[in-house]
């Protein structure tokens, strides 16, 4: 008699594996367009671990978008505000957190990222390609004050050598997908041994190919239009304008 075949995986099992999880947490910088957001958001679902993004917590603390904080109370508000919120996302558990472009400029908030122990993980992509990906919402106050490309320009010179201090750098390129972008974070963390356990092929990370490109950019990637801030959080719940967090208000 002829032996059976051996089976092939199951693959129903394969996808039971725990996936990897950072062992602390991490903060993505980088310039506006180098997809902190969406690919943060990705990597958290791939590493577990709850996603949080600076800007929707500042606008949530303040009660208005980042544009409105910028015309209204001006630069220097947001940015103590974003300060505030970086300190406090720090302060759970290993999260992923999305900061804004500027806020690892900021002396306070590095020294607070280093003291949490936080792995800096610096989204680096080329001017080209920022331009592209930025040109696909608006809602950037800086880059609405001229040519986006100009300023993006004068931000990397003035911003490169900042960002470089972080811990990882992580190329983004044009073309590339996100899940491309996530799996080269997950290797570079993994290579530090900032992730411990699982098998990072059976994290549940979406593949744009599915379907998803097309609402990607103008919707599930947009902060605005996307309640659930933090994996878990069931929609946006705003807290009392003068929170310490709120930009303008009471320092934290
Ligand atoms: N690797 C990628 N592949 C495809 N699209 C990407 C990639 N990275 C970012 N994008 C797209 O570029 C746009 C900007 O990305 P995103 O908002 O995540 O940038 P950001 O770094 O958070 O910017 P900001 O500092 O302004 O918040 C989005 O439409 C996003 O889907
Ligand atoms: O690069 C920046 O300075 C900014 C980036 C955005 O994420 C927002 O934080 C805001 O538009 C400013
Ligand atoms: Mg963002």
């Amino acid at each position: 008699m002829t032996p059976e075949p051996a089976s092939p995986p199951d693959p129903v099992s394969a996808t039971r594996l725990p996936p990897p999880r950072p062992v602390r947490g991490v903060v993505l910088v980088g310039l506006m367009g180098a997809g902190k957001t969406s690919v943060g958001r990705r990597l958290a679902a791939a590493l577990a671990t709850p996603f949080v993004d600076s800007d929707d917590e500042v606008e949530r603390a303040a009660r208005m978008t980042v544009p409105e904080i910028f015309a209204t109370m001006g630069e220097p508000s947001f940015r103590d505000g974003e300060r505030r919120v970086i300190a406090r996302l720090l302060e759970g558990g290993p999260r992923i957190i999305a900061t804004g472009g500027g806020a690892w400029m900021n002396d306070e908030t590095r020294a607070a990222i280093r003291a949490r122990g936080a792995v800096v993980v610096w989204l680096r992509a080329e001017l080209d390609t920022l331009v592209e990906r930025v040109s696909r919402r608006a809602g950037r106050p800086l880059l609405a004050q001229g040519n986006p490309r100009e300023i993006l320009a004068g931000l990397m010179e003035v911003r490169h050598p900042v960002y470089a201090l972080a811990d990882v750098v992580v190329d983004s390129h044009a073309g590339d997908r996100h899940e491309t972008v996530v799996a080269r974070i997950i290797d570079a963390l993994a290579a530090r041994g900032d992730v411990a356990g699982g098998a990072v092929a059976a994290a549940p990370v979406r593949d744009d190919a599915a379907g998803d490109a097309a609402a990607d950019d103008h919707a599930a990637d947009e902060h605005a239009a996307d309640g659930a801030h933090e994996t878990g959080k069931a929609g946006p719940s705003r807290p009392a304008p003068d929170t310490p967090d709120t930009p303008g208000g009471a320092a934290g």
